[in-house]
């Protein structure tokens, strides 16, 4: 097995990976990452067998000798990786009965960007059509509107594409990356029930990042869809920091990341209002929220307390993951997942797996969702979740997007 992770033109990838998959998320997913890259941090022989036991929990002794090193970086500087240590990388998915697939590597070489070779796609089905979409979206209207507890859910939908022969995943990824250099690009190992495929994501959405005990989380909701006149694209840009749907639609992603950092941490910096982040394809209301952590918690532990937020699911989480299994075509698996890195020391990041394709020989399945609230329109959120398919799409080598 082996994953790859590009980010602003540079490219770490691991050959010689091992893999850890567990049947859903687990509580012990951290610790087991813990302790499989203690075994990978220490060469053989220099420790005696005691020192390498992996603590109990995470925090134990021997993490928190590696980490006092990195106390001094903040973690919003430096280069995500440095490759020069053991790097457990890979996901764990939206439901929480998703598989979650982890490989671990002793090493990452680094690079350019590789070039990618075109793909051959023949065919994509958009899954609902957008008239079902829009149908499901006015349906649940009425549970937002209604006097229950319901305040956002996320829907979406699937786009299925098909080519004339394998999808190279590197080449997506390549394309990815050089088409999104702000984005944060993985090709990880996945599993799902149709057996193993490759997940590939671009993805703009920080869930959160460690390094030492300073965290950083950028969520990201609220979106309008780019426009190619660049006038035209700024008043978009303006209309959404002033629009109070979406400024609502961001404010329950905030919350809920505040609300469960709040007690791990013993100073947290949470603005009052959003800003602005761009892709290619889309603007987004985003929140940079930074902290200081009171106790060694490391990053994938972290991820797990603040996954799924409601930048995927909705508010309240239990009542809209619920609903989404209820009211979506299928299943999402990695998709809307949590996916990142971490290093022996507890650090690394973990992003939303968004812009995102799972691969299978010759075909793909994106997906792409928007969030709903009171004062949603159907046909905007429809185009809104075509508009997101874009990414992929375009580093697919196509033009046009699902309708
Ligand atoms: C769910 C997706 O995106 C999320 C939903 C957003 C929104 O509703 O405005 C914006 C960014 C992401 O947090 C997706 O891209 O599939």
């Amino acid at each position: 097995m082996s994953f790859s992770v590009s980010r602003g033109g540079t490219w770490w990838s691991a050959a010689d990976a091992g893999g850890v998959s567990l049947p859903s998320i687990d509580p012990e997913l951290p610790d087991i990452l813990v302790g499989a890259l203690a075994r990978l941090a220490v060469p053989a022989g220099t420790v005696a067998d005691g020192a390498l036991a992996v603590p109990d929990a995470p925090g134990g002794t021997m993490t928190n000798g590696l980490l006092a090193a990195h106390e001094a970086a903040p973690a919003d500087g430096g280069e995500p990786l440095d490759g020069t240590g053991p790097v457990a990388a890979g996901y764990f998915g939206f439901e929480s009965d998703a598989p979650a697939v982890f490989e671990v590597a002793s090493s990452l070489s680094r690079g350019p960007v590789p070039r990618p070779n075109p793909q051959h796609v023949t065919a994509v089905t958009a899954v609902p059509a957008r008239e079902d979409y829009e149908r499901a979206v006015a349906d649940v209207l009425g549970d937002l509107t209604g006097p229950g507890p319901l305040a956002k859910i996320v829907l979406g939908r699937w786009a299925d594409v098909e080519a004339d022969r394998k999808i190279d995943t590197v080449s997506l990824a390549a394309a990815l990356a050089l088409g999104n250099p702000e984005a944060t690009v993985m090709r990880l190992a996945a599993s799902t029930p149709d057996g193993p495929q490759t997940l590939v994501t671009a993805t703009p959405e920080l869930l959160i990042a460690r390094r030492g005990r300073r965290v950083t989380s950028r969520p990201l909701a609220g979106s309008a869809v780019r426009h190619p006149d660049p006038v035209r694209d700024a008043r978009q840009a303006e209309a959404l920091l002033a629009d109070a749907k979406n400024l609502r639609e961001h404010r329950f992603v905030v919350e809920a990341i505040a609300d469960t950092l709040l007690p791990l941490c013993i100073d947290l910096r949470v603005p009052g209002t959003p800003g602005l982040v761009s892709t290619p394809a889309m603007w987004h209301l985003a929140t940079e929220i930074t902290g200081t952590l009171r106790d060694d918690v490391n990053v994938a532990a972290l991820a797990q307390l603040l996954h799924p937020t409601p930048a995927v699911a909705g508010t309240p989480t239990d009542l809209a993951r619920d609903l989404i299994a209820r009211l979506e075509t299928r299943p999402r698996g990695p998709l809307t997942g949590a996916a990142g890195w971490m290093t022996a020391t507890g650090d690394g990041e973990f992003h939303v797996v968004i812009r995102a394709a799972l691969v299978a020989g010759n075909r793909a399945r994106l997906f792409a969702g928007a969030g709903i609230v009171a004062g949603s329109v159907p046909r905007d959120e429809a185009l809104e979740t075509a508009a997101k398919m874009r990414t992929v799409l375009t580093a697919l080598g196509l033009s046009q997007s699902i309708e």
